[in-house]
């Protein structure tokens, strides 16, 4: 039996990397994939994680059709046994749909990876669809952190250094490297109760007025 298998985490998580593995895994065992992804940083028909791989992806716009694709290139020969797909969560409810019945009809293994919301909290289309149709959500297994130590739940969005929760919906962008000045948009990943706090890396360093209680000098 084929599976709809939906990976999901905040930003930052090891999602990328996952399903580059997946993808990697599956075709070291002599089995034939297609990969696809949506409005990656890297670029159309890039498929990139942050550990620096990166491969060349189907781009998924919101009229592909998946099931016309994958019955095309079947009728055409081709063989495919599984499917990756990457920021899942852009994707519309009704390739989600497409997507489950290609694991049911055609026994294609589909792995899904996406984030589950955005950075007002609110589930985004193709990840609400995944939930509700996945044989199985799975969590990523490395905990991306809040910078309480907590884990990361929630996806900040931030311009130049301030957390909004006013915006479109889709914004693409990354996560903000401390160590660099604040990008015009950039993204935090936050515990839940520091996301309703607005409490941002950058906020908590600023409200952090008390001195050092023994001062050694
Ligand atoms: N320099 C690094 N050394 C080790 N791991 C790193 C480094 N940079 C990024 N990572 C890992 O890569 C993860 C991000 O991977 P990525 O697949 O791009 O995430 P996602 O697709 O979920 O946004 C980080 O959580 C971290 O574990
Ligand atoms: C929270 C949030 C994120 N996005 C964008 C930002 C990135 O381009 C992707 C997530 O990619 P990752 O591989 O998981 O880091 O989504 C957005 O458009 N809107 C949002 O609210």
């Amino acid at each position: 039996m084929a599976s709809l298998l939906f990976f999901t985490g905040t930003m930052d998580s090891g999602k990328s990397t996952l399903a580059l593995q997946t993808n990697h895994n599956h075709a070291a065992r002599g089995r034939v994939g297609r990969i696809f992804t949506s409005q990656d940083r890297a670029g159309d028909g890039r498929l990139s994680s942050r550990l620096g791989l990166s491969t060349e992806a189907i781009e998924v716009d919101p009229d592909f059709g998946f099931w016309s694709y994958v019955v095309g290139a079947l009728t055409q020969g081709e063989r495919i046994d599984y499917l990756i797909c990457d920021e899942a969560q852009f994707y519309t409810a009704v390739q989600v749909e497409e997507l489950a019945r290609i694991s049911d009809e055609l026994q294609i293994d589909v792995f899904a990876f996406g984030i589950l919301t955005d950075f007002r909290t609110r589930l985004f289309e193709g990840s609400a669809r995944l939930v509700e149709l996945a044989d199985r959500i799975q969590p990523l297994q490395v905990e991306a952190l809040c910078w309480c130590g907590k884990r990361a739940t929630h996806n900040a969005r931030t311009e130049n250094g301030v957390m909004v929760t006013e915006g479109d919906q889709i914004v693409v962008g990354d996560v903000e490297d401390p160590a660099q000045p604040a990008p015009t948009v950039g993204y935090e990943v936050l515990c839940r109760q520091h996301h309703r706090r607005r409490m941002t890396t950058a906020r908590a360093r600023a409200v952090t007025t008390v001195p050092d209680p023994l001062p050694f000098s």
